[in-house]
């Protein structure tokens, strides 16, 4: 699979290359959460949509079918959207939601309900005492977030997600993200098989659409990946912001920020 450092990926704003790629066929957008509709900040609770990306992901969806692909609970992510009629597939692709089918995924949970809540509360308990950890509770995995650990105590988390890890063996595999650690059930599923998924099942695979998903987060590789030969991949991050400044990308074109995407979204018809 080809890879670039993010700082060599093109510019999706203004690129006449994407422009031919769409020309004549219809879009079908893929969006991520945290740091492509909303800016990623120092507490998941205070990541709500503006309301200016509010109001170009309804006009879009008026315009195309649009998606929300995320780590998030669904729930949550509906709420902090402020929009509950787009398909969703929450705790990164294992909980697959539309408005017209309900959910697609509930028996397939409800496997992993037990578990992810031991987790959880085991998790709870092992961090209370460290300041600034968050445990965030879904409904098909939990994260552990570390970005208001002092640095100095962050090897405390690591070792907590080390534990929990070794206990549950091969049961639960851990998905790293930004100051997070995020454990889901050891299971075969990722946010690129839910869009593969979502892209058959809302009838989506015709030659005249073309899916593009955007992403900010190494989690958002897989549907990068999954759609390297038959969509486009959009990586949302600044080159120089350190969160994404070494990696690579299997996406083909890049927006700097979450204005940026407002602005893209806006141009789509
Ligand atoms: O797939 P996504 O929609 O991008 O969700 C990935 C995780 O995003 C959230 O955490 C991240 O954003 C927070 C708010 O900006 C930030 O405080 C945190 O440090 C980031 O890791 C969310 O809380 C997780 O549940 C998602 O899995």
């Amino acid at each position: 699979m080809q890879e670039t450092a993010v700082r060599d990926v093109p510019p999706a704003l203004g690129n006449p290359a994407l422009a031919r790629r769409l020309a004549g066929r219809r879009p079908a957008v893929f969006l991520d959460y945290d740091g492509v509709l909303s800016p990623i900040v120092a507490r998941p609770e205070d990541a709500v949509m503006s309301e200016s990306m509010r109001t170009v992901v309804h006009d879009l969806a008026t315009r195309v079918p649009v998606c929300v692909v995320t780590g998030r609970d669904r729930g949550v992510a509906q709420q902090l959207m402020g929009v509950d009629d787009l398909a969703v597939a929450g705790s990164h692709g294992f909980d697959i939601w539309t408005p017209t089918r309900g959910s697609l995924s509930d028996a397939y949970v409800a496997r992993y309900t037990d578990l992810v809540a031991e987790v959880t509360e085991r998790l709870r308990d092992e961090t209370r005492g460290i300041p600034g950890a968050h445990v965030e509770s879904k409904r098909a995995s939990v994260a552990v977030h570390y970005r208001l650990v002092d640095p100095a105590d962050r090897d405390r988390i690591a070792a907590t997600v080390r534990s929990v890890l070794d206990d549950y063996a091969g049961r639960l595999k851990l998905t790293p993200g930004k100051m997070v650690y995020e454990l889901g059930p050891n299971v075969d599923w990722n946010k690129g098989k839910a869009v593969l998924y979502l892209i058959d099942v809302l009838g989506l695979d015709g030659d005249d659409v073309v899916p593009i998903y955007l992403g900010d987060d190494i989690t958002d590789e897989y549907a990068f990946r999954a759609l390297r030969d038959r969509g486009i991949g959009i990586l949302v991050g600044d080159p120089d912001d350190p969160e994404v400044a070494n990696r690579t990308t299997a996406a083909h074109y890049a927006l700097a920020s979450v204005d940026d995407v407002e602005r893209f979204l806006a141009t789509l018809t």
